[in-house]
């Protein structure tokens, strides 16, 4: 609801909330819908975060755990918990620190930032904070144009590139039609959508995507190809087919097809249909710890996380990020100890009921 008083399912961990109400007093009721809301009645939206709730881990005992190590390793990157930051647009109308506030708060967390497409600062900017970051493409029509975006991406040093595959239209946003909010305010625009003119190209979704364009970009770029938004295991299994280097289950966030299998829900057919080939990566309701080492337990090799991160930006700018960041990897830990897993890799599915 437009200027809604409470900032609902902000829940999670008491810094996920706190970071929530702030985000919602510091923003415009219609930006908070923009980055809070998904598509149609909002089913998908909450039920990413109901199937969390509605598991329960099943810890071990007398295993000398100790001393938690969270680190993983992704892609060739190293991670300092298996915990990433998903991509989400226009950073800057939470925060005008922006993308790279976020970028600042994920090289302090070692942790992966999955930039945007529809990011509100050129990705060199970005990257020259020296973060680890990962590029979000939107395949466009215009497929020189995507090339050269891909490249661009890749000459600021993205070091993956994350191809979201959910969204051959736009997903029907109610709260965004009733607010009126079509488009960024003057000032602000996606800046790594200009082309050689200058003019700032809108992100458009293509129906017409397929696994030839996933083919395709094998050939303009080297870098390692994750696809977002798969959600069965027929298209899991073409992903590992089609040389994709890792998969990301994601509804996206509820944003685009309601009514959608929940990411939790979807995750353990996914995982088997790949069968340890390539890694699998999740996100949608990720809010606390348990939630990270369900995922984990149940066939994912790390989790990403959309709003509490914007929460955090909108609440603090980086030192915001890093409070969500630093609440998640300290409940993280915790978990694992109270459930008797040393290393993420140690979380099995029959620690699941
Ligand atoms: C405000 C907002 C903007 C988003 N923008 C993008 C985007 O530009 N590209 C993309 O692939 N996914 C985008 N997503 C989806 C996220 O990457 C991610 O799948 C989702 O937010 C995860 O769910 P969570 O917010 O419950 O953690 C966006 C999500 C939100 C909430
Ligand atoms: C503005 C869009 C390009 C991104 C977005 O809102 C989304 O992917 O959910």
């Amino acid at each position: 609801m437009p200027g809604s008083e409470e900032p609902e399912r902000s829940g999670g961990l008491p810094a996920l909330a706190e970071a929530a109400a702030k985000a919602h007093a510091a923003l415009d009721p219609a930006h908070w819908d923009f980055f809070a809301g998904g598509a149609g009645e909002e089913r998908t939206l909450r039920a990413n975060e109901d199937a969390f709730a509605c598991r329960r881990l099943v810890p071990r005992v007398l295993r000398e755990v100790g001393e938690p190590d969270l680190a993983v390793d992704l892609l060739g990157e190293p991670l300092s918990m298996p915990v990433l930051i998903a991509p989400t647009a226009f950073h800057r109308l939470a925060h005008p620190g922006g993308e790279a506030a976020t970028a600042v708060a994920a090289a302090a967390a070692a942790t992966v930032m999955v930039v945007s497409m529809a990011a509100t600062q050129p990705v060199e900017e970005i990257a020259a904070t020296g973060a680890a970051l990962w590029f979000q493409l939107y395949p466009q029509p215009d497929r020189e144009f995507s090339d050269a975006v891909v490249r661009r991406a890749e000459a600021a040093g993205c070091r993956a590139l994350v191809v979201t595959v959910d969204s051959p239209v736009f997903g029907r946003r109610e709260r965004d039609r009733r607010n009126g909010f079509l488009d960024l305010p003057p000032g602000l625009a996606c800046e790594n959508m200009r082309d050689g003119t200058g003019r700032v190209r809108d992100v458009v979704m293509d129906p017409a995507l397929g696994w030839a364009q996933v083919d395709r970009l094998r050939a303009v770029t080297g870098l390692p190809i994750l696809l977002k938004g798969v959600l069965h295991p027929a298209d899991a299994r073409l992903a590992v087919e089609h040389g994709a280097d890792a998969l990301i289950v994601s509804n996206h966030g509820g944003r685009q097809l309601d009514g959608a299998v929940s990411t939790l829900d979807a995750l353990p057919a996914v995982a088997a249909a790949v069968g340890g080939r390539i890694p699998v990566l999740v996100d949608g309701g990720i809010r606390r710890g348990s939630d990270v080492a369900i995922a984990l337990a149940l066939g994912a090799s790390a989790v990403l996380v959309g709003r509490p991160v914007v929460w955090g930006l909108a609440a603090g700018g980086t030192d915001g990020v890093r409070a969500v960041l630093e609440a998640l990897r300290a409940d993280l830990r915790d978990v694992l100890t109270l459930a008797g897993a040393p290393r993420p890799g140690a979380l099995t599915p029959d620690m699941v009921a």
